[in-house]
């Protein structure tokens, strides 16, 4: 690998909606929390749209739409261990990688990119989600949502790895599906790639204006060759 100081050398990527497509299973918990609490169930599709800022605020639009009204701290500090307690069960049942993941992870990694997984997940998820499509050997780190003070749309995660590997915000990339993936990466001062197959509240990735948008996962490796000289 390359370790020029203006070509990207280390890769964050995000997990759910960039390499797999947990919804299906986020629903479920979803779902029947809702159940036992006595509300009506969401469908998977309102949850497709719920999802980005962790576990809790998925709940809290959760119990918003079910509920109409904001939940508070004390309602959600009772929900939370019912939620977490569902997902544990169904966590990769029907969640599955998007197209192209596990060959373009291999072949990231043959290239020698230094890789990541930057998640607004609880960590206690997203180990146990990439070590089920064993890519646990690939990602040098996996940072959750609650593993540093603060998650995506804020920097804190990135620019940890940027120190932590040593590199210059010009050797770094953020790979997502989110608008909170790119505003990360432009507030850590590294290029971003949008992918359109996620989830991102049902709204254009372009409108972020990531550095480049991708239909496909496999789309970043062409990326990489052609435009490795960035800001
Ligand atoms: O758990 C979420 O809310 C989103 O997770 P992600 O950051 O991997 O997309
Ligand atoms: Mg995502």
């Amino acid at each position: 690998m390359n370790h020029q100081p203006n070509r990207i050398c280390a890769i964050a990527f995000d997990l759910d909606g960039t390499l797999v497509d947990s919804v299906p299973d986020l629903a479920v918990a979803v779902q029947e929390t809702l159940a036992s609490l006595g509300f009506d169930k969401c469908t998977e599709q309102q949850v497709r749209g719920w999802v980005g800022n962790g576990a809790k605020k998925l709940m809290a639009r959760a119990l918003f739409w079910a509920s109409g009204k904001e939940a508070d701290s004390q309602q959600l500090q009772q929900v939370m261990p019912i939620f977490m307690d569902n997902y544990q069960r169904y966590l990769h049942q029907h969640s599955r990688l998007y197209a192209g993941v596990a060959e373009t992870i291999a072949e990231l990694h043959k290239q020698g990119y230094k890789m990541a997984v930057v998640t607004n997940k609880p960590y206690q998820f997203a180990v146990p989600l990439i070590e089920a499509f064993e890519l646990q050997s690939y990602f040098e780190l996996i940072l959750g949502g609650d593993t540093l003070a603060k998650m995506k749309p804020d920097p804190m995660p990135l620019q940890y790895l940027i120190e932590r590997w040593g590199l210059s915000e010009a050797q770094m990339l953020m790979v997502g599906d989110s608008k909170n993936d790119i505003i990360a990466a432009k507030s850590a001062g590294i290029a971003s790639i949008g992918l359109t197959y996620g989830y991102n509240y049902g709204e254009d990735i372009g409108l972020a204006e990531p550095n480049a948008v991708c239909q496909q996962f496999n789309q970043v490796l062409s990326w990489l060759a052609t435009e490795p000289v960035t800001l």
